[in-house]
């Protein structure tokens, strides 16, 4: 008998759905096995993204700058990298490329490169890279504007971050900062707010502290700001991470040595040329370095017309002076391109261009004032980046040009020096300050600012035909105009600019003049100018600020989404973001970034644009308000007092009011100035004045009118005496009538008539005299009164 399919025997397969679902069974049971083994295995995300990181720090070492372009060249973590692309940040900047490597390697790093060249993201990304539990980054910058930009960034850029940073711009919310400050791992302040924190917070403290970063670190150690700066300091770890950035300015090395900077890189991003006002530091420092040498400095004729303190052409005629030079073995002359050509100064190590030469040739005499003969020597043109066409003139010259990269570490910051200086002589600012003299030189297309700082001059002067220049259409732009060519002179000084000041210097302005108490205070730190008064001022300032924020704010309340919220916003204007209190229990290390007052800086910003402060306002301030002004701070002027030859003590300045009318307004003591009182006063005191000048002038007159009588008086006594002695000659030549010749006698008619005497009758032709006299003479108009005529008369009388 034939097996059915279906019957089961002994080599009966087995069912196929049975056991698939017997091996199913099996392996998924081995599998959640494995999961759960695997799940057991797992590490915290954190841990696993410090390991990341760590992996990310071995690549650290190996970072090459010449091989940075980008942002992903550098070893940065996938949050960071991926926070630059959103902001669409790829490139990399000149000092973001210099720094950022050399501060993800741990060094300390001041960093000195122009401003708008991308100091706040070669500072930032370090930051983001630095894993921090509790406080680990402090990023101080001066000013509370720079702080919000900096937030502003952070923001941007660290948005995928875990972190919790938080802003702190002062104000009266001590409390409220004090109970947030603690949950903060960047904080960016300002210096004075910080201190107030590490004073008063008691749970505050940044020992902790990984990384302190300076903005604007020039401004930060300024003298203005030492005294806080160092007791910050004296509050952080030694054993820190530091970076500092800085616009142009120097960083000194004491300020380094201040901040214990250790492991340092100094980097400095400029465009390889100098800046204006760093050519006088450049100069000093080279001759301070080269004191043993022998040097002629050249500045151009250019720089002598503008006298900066010594006559350099008058020095340079003088032989002894060239004698001297030549004598001493080291000594630094100064020198214009006369002493360029012709002039054979033997052994001169350096020929040092200060001021670029007019062409090549003149670069060419001027530095063959060195290497005479056989000997050795260099030359050395210091170059401004608008002064870079002389480059290509000597490459056609096939002149041998080398770039020298200024050792910043080298270079003796002289600013403050030259500053000082120009403080205490008074002659010598106005020098500088004559510097910017139309006559001399194109003023219009200068850097103003930084070629006053060159010139020791911290503020420079006001140029007022260069702001006229401005409003008026100068003739090359007119015919610039007529022939379309669309380039015109472009005046250094921007009515934008000069709107700028002019807005915020009213802003100032105008919260000082704001009434009541805060006012007073103000008042009381103008009289007292304390020396740490600019911080307070400063600070003060903030407050100020802080309020209009704060009204700002206020009106924002009704797009919020409830009244509490509102409130608490009114209550903080300043942006203080930290952890959320519930999630820090839940999870001690995972912070997300929160901004707690759902504050939004976008809305801010346009809110302020939007709704223009009073202050903002610009408003008309009469003479008479500002009058008030003045008078009400009850500035007492110097007084100019003399002595006349009588001894007597004569008040020349300020004038004293000398009429008799003194009236009793002044003791009207009403606060203010009655106008009319006032015009009537100085009516009176203007006739008075007029008055007593009228009595002087003839005074004058008469003394004059007596001195001229005397004088006549003495000329007749003489001419009477010569009279005397002809009748005594003629007398004696009696004897000899033959020689006597009459027209050898005075002839007195002629003399008569020369006088308007009324002296005695001399003999026969007096009538005739009489007549001729009287025919001629006038009325005597003395210019006196009646009473002062008979007065001169008695006078003349009595003598
Ligand atoms: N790598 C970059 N790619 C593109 N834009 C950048 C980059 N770095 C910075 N910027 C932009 O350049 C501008 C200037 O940058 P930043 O404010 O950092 O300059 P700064 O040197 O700090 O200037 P300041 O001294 O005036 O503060 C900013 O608008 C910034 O967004």
């Amino acid at each position: 008998m034939g097996k059915t399919a279906d019957s089961p025997g002994s080599g009966a397969r087995p069912d196929p759905v049975r056991s698939f679902n017997r091996w199913k069974k099996k392996h998924s049971h081995g599998q959640n096995k494995k999961n759960q083994l695997r799940k057991q295995l797992k590490k915290p995300e954190w841990q696993v993204e410090r390991k990341g990181n760590s992996r990310l720090m071995q690549n650290y070492e190996k970072i090459n700058v010449n091989e940075i372009t980008r942002f992903s060249d550098f070893s940065l973590s996938k949050k960071t990298l991926k926070g630059l692309q959103e902001a669409q940040y790829r490139l990399v900047t000149e000092i973001q490329k210099q720094t950022i490597g050399l501060a993800l390697q741990g060094r300390d790093v001041p960093g000195v490169a122009k401003t708008g060249s991308g100091k706040t993201l070669a500072f930032l990304v370090p930051v983001l890279e630095t894993s921090t539990d509790g406080l680990g980054v402090l990023i101080i910058s001066p000013m509370r504007e720079l702080t919000y930009q900096t937030f502003e960034v952070l923001q941007k850029v660290g948005k995928n971050h875990d972190f919790s940073a938080g802003l702190i711009i002062g104000g009266k919310y001590l409390k409220h900062e004090a109970e947030r400050i603690n949950n903060i791992n960047i904080l960016v302040c300002a210096p004075g707010r910080l201190l107030q924190h590490m004073d008063e917070t008691v749970s505050f403290h940044a020992t902790a502290l990984l990384m302190l970063v300076l903005d604007e670190a020039y401004r930060i150690l300024d003298v203005g700001l030492a005294d806080t700066m160092n007791a910050i300091i004296e509050n952080l770890p030694k054993k820190r991470q530091t970076l500092l950035f800085s616009a142009t300015q120097t960083i000194s090395v004491k300020d380094l040595a201040r901040l214990s900077l250790k492991n340092t890189e100094y980097v400095w991003v400029h465009e390889k040329f100098c800046e204006q006002q760093q050519k006088i530091s450049v100069l000093y420092s080279f001759l301070r370095r080269h004191l043993k040498k022998k040097s002629i400095v050249f500045f151009s004729s250019l720089f002598c017309q503008l006298r900066p303190g010594i006559s350099i052409l008058q020095q340079m005629r003088r032989m002894e002076v060239y004698n001297e030079f030549v004598r001493k073995r080291a000594a630094v002359l100064f020198a214009s391109d006369v002493a360029a050509r012709g002039l054979d100064f033997p052994a001169v190590n350096w020929a040092l261009q200060f001021d670029c030469p007019e062409d090549a040739n003149t670069y060419i005499h001027r530095a063959g004032r060195t290497a005479r003969y056989k000997e050795d020597g260099e030359a050395l043109l210091i170059l401004l980046a608008s002064e870079k066409a002389i480059v290509q003139q000597l490459l056609q010259k096939k002149v041998p040009i080398k770039e020298i990269k200024i050792n910043p570490e080298k270079l003796t910051d002289i600013q403050k020096k030259l500053e000082s200086f120009l403080a205490e002589d008074q002659d010598l600012k106005e020098r500088a300050q004559r510097c910017f003299d139309k006559e001399v030189f194109d003023v219009s297309k200068l850097p103003i600012p930084e070629y006053a700082l060159s010139l020791g001059l911290a503020v420079a002067p006001c140029i007022r035909f260069l702001q006229k220049m401005q409003k008026q259409p100068t003739k090359e732009l007119v015919m610039s105009q007529a022939n379309k060519v669309t380039e015109p002179r472009a005046p250094s000084l921007t009515n934008d600019k000069v709107e700028e000041f002019r807005a915020f210097f009213n802003e100032k302005m105008s919260i000082l003049q704001k009434g009541g108490k805060r006012l007073k205070g103000t008042e009381h730190r103008l009289a007292n100018d304390t020396s740490d008064g600019e911080q307070e001022e400063e600070e003060d300032n903030e407050e100020e600020m802080e309020e209009k924020l704060a009204k700002a704010k206020g009106s924002q309340a009704p797009s919020l989404p409830n009244t509490s919220e509102a409130k608490k916003i009114k209550e903080v204007p300043m942006q203080f973001l930290d952890r959320d209190e519930e999630e820090e229990d839940a999870d001690f290390l995972k912070v997300k970034w929160h901004n707690v007052f759902g504050f939004d800086f976008k809305e801010e910003k346009t809110l302020q644009k939007k709704e223009p402060s009073k202050s903002s306002i610009k408003k008309k301030v009469t003479k008479v308000a500002e009058a008030k002004k003045v008078m009400k701070r009850n500035f007492k002027a110097n007084k100019k007092i003399t002595c006349t030859d009588e001894g007597e003590l004569v008040q020349q300045w300020p004038q004293m009011q000398k009429s008799a009318i003194k009236d009793a307004e002044e003791d009207d003591d009403t606060g203010g100035i009655n106008l009319d009182k006032a015009k009537g006063r100085l009516q009176k005191e203007d006739k008075f004045d007029k008055e007593e000048y009228r009595k002087k002038i003839k005074a004058k007159h008469l003394e004059k009118r007596l001195k001229e009588r005397e004088a006549r008086r003495e000329a007749n006594t003489r001419q009477a005496k010569a009279k005397d002695e002809e009748e005594d000659f003629l007398d004696w030549s009696d004897d000899d009538d033959d020689g006597f010749d009459p027209s050898t006698l005075l002839d007195p008619g002629k003399y008569r008539s020369s006088e308007d005497s009324d002296m005695e009758d001399v003999g026969p032709t007096s009538h005739n005299r009489k007549k001729a006299t009287w025919d001629t003479l006038e009325p005597l108009d003395t210019g006196l009164s009646l009473a002062e005529d008979e007065e001169l008369v008695l006078h003349l009388l009595r003598s």
